[in-house]
């Protein structure tokens, strides 16, 4: 910095910025802002900082927001080419299994020894920082279901917009359904640590433990801005109509419907026109229990959606997968055929984050042409009443329940008209292979 000060007064200031990089120049000499952005961002943020935060500014700050997240999202897709998460941002992992879970933390906290611990996979661990600097996949068979867990290198302050390989370590957290953070409990800033880490995940679109807000939002070609509420606004400042109408203006949308379902702030309207946020959950590692006093230990346990674990001792290990499952919100249905028992080993393995998982969804999975010729389910296990009972496409499922679809006769399908091709060639071959064994006895 104080050559940067020094250069600055001597009057080099730019030529300054060029050789320390700060300033990117283009084939043709154009001088690219990237760094512009970052001090835009930083001048907002200040700016924000100086502004009182009552009733009276809650618009002006809002407006505010608005700019800095329409600048972040700029600077991603500036740096980032691809944009956050996007194809080539990084580590080409292909996804396996039912599920994919990110190891995100500090360097060597022990996220490699964990991987090495609860897989076959062997992944460098040592006692320097940035042992890992790729990423590796290993596999964990857990409830008759494969998980992918991801070793990452260590991320650092900064990792939002760049520093260390922090973009594209982002990038596999925001493709995977849960992240573990791992955080080092014998370090004493640990809560520090774990404040940063989320606002590094933060800035660039992730929600951790959060649920999409219920805001309805549409962009129109005109009709001007339709602002509505179902509840009452309490976030939102004096007039959440003049708030919302600043943020808007700053994305200069003129035309849209907005219609607020929830109690929302103005963090969250942000959020819905920026329309790019990846809700994710997330678990917190506190490893290396064994260097810290019992009661330590029973503080971090207390904390929210926070285990404690030393990978070293193989301390609480399983309960750490127990609540990996339990956080990835998957659930197991087995399929049955009439009069055979459930396939047991081979569950269909089904996200309920999103929204419940119902028959249709299981039939789905099973295969394209099973609604088609979809009657009723009989189903077994904890959504039902009655073992088994008869349930439609919209039955919610459980885990672990039993499902037998039972498909339409041939009759009722031709009943039924304009059912599609293939299930009309699908019944006229069994047509044909029952009229041949016909005739074959
Ligand atoms: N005391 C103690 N040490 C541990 C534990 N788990 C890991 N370590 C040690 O912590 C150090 C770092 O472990 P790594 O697994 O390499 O950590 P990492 O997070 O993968 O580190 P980077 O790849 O550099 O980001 C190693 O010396 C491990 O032996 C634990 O539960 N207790
Ligand atoms: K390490
Ligand atoms: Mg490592």
């Amino acid at each position: 910095m104080p050559r940067v000060v020094r250069a600055r007064k001597e009057g080099r200031y730019w030529k300054a910025r060029l050789c320390f990089g700060l300033l990117h120049v283009s084939a043709s000499g154009r001088i690219l802002s990237t760094m512009g952005i970052v001090d835009r961002i930083k001048e907002i943020e200040e700016e924000m900082a100086r502004t009182q935060k009552n009733k009276a500014t809650e618009h002006h700050l809002g407006a505010l927001k608005a700019r800095l997240a329409k600048l972040r999202s700029e600077l991603l897709l500036e740096t980032g080419s691809k944009g956050p998460g996007g194809a080539g941002s990084g580590f080409e992992v292909a996804r396996s299994g039912d599920g994919r879970v990110a190891l995100i933390g500090f360097p060597s906290v022990g996220k490699s020894s964990l991987l090495n611990t609860l897989t076959d996979t062997e992944s460098q661990a040592a006692a320097y920082e940035f042992t890992t600097l790729t990423c590796i996949p290993g596999n964990i068979i857990y409830n008759d279901t494969k998980i992918q867990l991801l070793d990452l290198p260590g991320i650092i302050e900064g990792a939002a917009h760049g520093k260390g390989r922090g973009k594209e370590v982002i990038a596999v957290a925001r493709s995977s359904d849960l992240v573990l953070m791992v955080l080092d409990g014998g370090k004493e800033q640990v809560n520090n640590h774990r404040a940063i880490l989320e606002r590094e995940l933060e800035t660039v679109g992730l929600r951790l433990n959060k649920k999409p807000p219920n805001i309805y939002f549409r962009k129109k070609k005109d009709g001007g801005v339709k602002f509505n509420s179902t509840v009452p606004l309490t976030q939102l400042g004096p007039d959440p109509a003049l708030t919302v109408g600043r943020i808007l203006y700053e994305y200069k949308i003129h035309n849209c419907e907005m219609l607020l379902r929830e109690d929302v702030s103005t963090d969250q309207v942000i959020d819905v026109i920026e329309g790019n946020r990846k809700y994710v959950r997330c678990l917190y590692a506190y490893n290396k229990i064994d260097t810290i006093t019992i009661e330590d230990v029973d503080r971090l346990a207390r904390e929210p959606d926070a285990i404690v674990i030393s990978v070293r001792h193989k301390l609480n290990l399983e309960r750490l997968l127990e609540r990996m499952w339990d956080y990835m919100g998957l659930i197991r249905v087995y399929t049955k055929r009439r009069g055979a028992p459930p396939e047991f080993r081979e569950p269909l393995v089904m996200s309920s984050e999103r929204r419940g998982v119902n028959v249709e969804v299981a039939c789905e999975n099973i295969s394209r042409e099973l609604s088609e010729i979809f009657n009723y389910a009989l189903v077994w296990g904890r959504s039902t009443k009655y073992d088994p009972q008869r349930c439609g496409l919209q039955h919610t499922l459980e885990d672990e329940d039993v499902v037998q679809v039972v498909g339409k006769t041939v009759t009722q399908q031709k009943r039924e008209k304009g059912y599609s091709k293939k299930v009309q060639e699908h019944w006229d071959a069994l047509k044909a292979k029952k009229k041949k064994a016909a005739l074959r006895s």
